[in-house]
């Protein structure tokens, strides 16, 4: 059935256009939101945790109990950092942005553990999903602190819950790693975005992993995609009420500014992933006290419907939520690749499982053709 709420798509950047067949999402249908493998994102967020979904996209089914508690024990014993990619990270500067870490932490790795045979993909794939937290609290704990942190200490079954262990140097509590288990979730995969794109293009040159997953990186990095939820929070941090708030917006939007975390290249009235999000970013406000950044978090998204009827999309209550976590913001977009990696190495397997290169054609707006004049006779 076609989604009647559709946007209707068209003009640059491809949009509207099928770049292709995918068997792992839907984005915008209607009935369904956003779905996994024809699994609801809502109730996937509700009764799974992060890594059934992994396993899903990755091996095409849920786990049952068995295999979820081997694959969790698998994961876990592929936390550790190589001692020379350890001793990269700890050449990276302090002011490095956290993405740049990830894109070369990636990248070394490759280097590294390199993919020799596409038979052996799912072994480094699953070693990218345990490690990537690995790799990025290593070089932040490191460039920050001094400190040279043990990546397989902390006793957390969970990816999200192993991430802020790292980063805090503690267990976290019940209901943080119950939200970054949502969040990761929420951003494991959506059709073919442009990072998901990306890696597909790479994928189809039937180069290796590594370098798809490192072309996916440098993508989500920037502000209309994945770095949004960066933009947001240095946004909504600068205000201290909710009118405050109001009026900058209403500046913002008639000086025609971007404003973050709104929109969506397919969703046209709401992000499925908002909803969910927001609850949790609530329930966070009332447990750190919290009476401006939801608040104005909120006003935000009633000013924006009201004058634009653009709504928030999966990044905007991230902020606050990953906020109220003690999470600093130049880590949000990592965390996201921490999760995407599910997403966007299940596109690379099936890149490969039916493959031709990705290679579309262009609208030549160029001169017509004409002589090469000699060097002195040019302008
Ligand atoms: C997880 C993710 O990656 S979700 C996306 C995260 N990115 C952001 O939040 C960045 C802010 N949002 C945007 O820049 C855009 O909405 C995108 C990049 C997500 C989608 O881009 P498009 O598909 O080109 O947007 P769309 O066609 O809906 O734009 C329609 C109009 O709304 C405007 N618009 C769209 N989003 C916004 C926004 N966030 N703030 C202000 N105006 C906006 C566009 O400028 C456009 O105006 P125009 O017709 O006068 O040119
Ligand atoms: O689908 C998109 O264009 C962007 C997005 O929301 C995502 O990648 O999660």
């Amino acid at each position: 059935m076609t989604d009647t709420t559709a946007k209707p798509l068209s003009g640059a950047g491809l949009r509207g256009q099928s770049a292709g067949e995918t068997a792992l999402c839907t984005v915008g249908k209607t009935g369904a939101g956003l779905t996994y493998r024809g699994y609801d994102v809502k109730e996937l967020a509700d009764k799974t945790q992060f890594e059934e979904v992994a396993y899903l996209l990755l091996y095409g089914k849920l786990p049952n109990r068995t295999e979820l508690a081997a694959y969790i024990k698998r994961l876990k014993g592929l936390r550790g950092l190589p001692d020379a990619l350890k001793a990269v990270l700890e050449q990276i500067p302090a002011d490095a942005h956290p993405m740049d870490v990830l894109r070369t932490g990636c990248s070394m790795l490759g280097n590294l553990e390199t993919e020799h045979s596409f038979d052996d993909q799912l072994n480094h794939i699953d070693r990218m999903l345990a490690v990537f937290p690995s790799i990025i609290n290593y070089w932040y704990r490191f460039s920050h602190h001094g400190e040279r942190i043990d990546t397989l200490a902390p006793e957390v079954d969970s990816i999200g819950g192993h991430f802020l262990a790292l980063l805090h140097g503690k267990k976290p509590s019940e209901l943080h790693e119950r939200v970054m288990n949502v969040s990761l979730i929420l951003y494991a995969e959506h059709e073919f975005n442009a990072s998901t794109f990306a890696a597909r293009v790479c994928a189809s040159t039937l180069s290796d992993v590594h370098s798809a997953v490192t072309a996916a990186i440098g993508t989500l990095r920037g502000p209309l995609h994945g770095g949004a939820n960066e933009a947001a929070m240095a946004m909504i941090q600068q205000w201290k009420s909710p009118d405050e708030a109001e009026e900058a917006i209403l500046g913002m939007l008639a000086r025609k500014d971007k404003i973050m975390g709104f929109g969506h290249a397919i969703y046209r009235t709401h992000d499925p992933r908002n909803d969910i999000i927001k609850l949790w970013s609530e329930k966070l406000a009332a447990e750190v006290g919290d009476t401006v950044l939801y608040p104005v978090s909120v006003r935000c998204e009633e000013v924006m419907w009201r004058e634009k009827k653009l709504f928030c999309n999966a990044d905007f209550f991230h902020a606050s939520a990953y906020h109220f976590m003690g999470i600093p913001t130049p880590l949000f977009t990592p965390i996201f690749v921490c999760s995407r990696v599910s997403g966007w190495t299940a596109h690379i397997m099936e890149q490969r499982a039916n493959n031709r290169i990705i290679r579309p054609s262009a609208d030549y707006t160029g001169p017509e053709n004409r002589p090469v004049p000699a060097l002195d006779e040019r302008a």
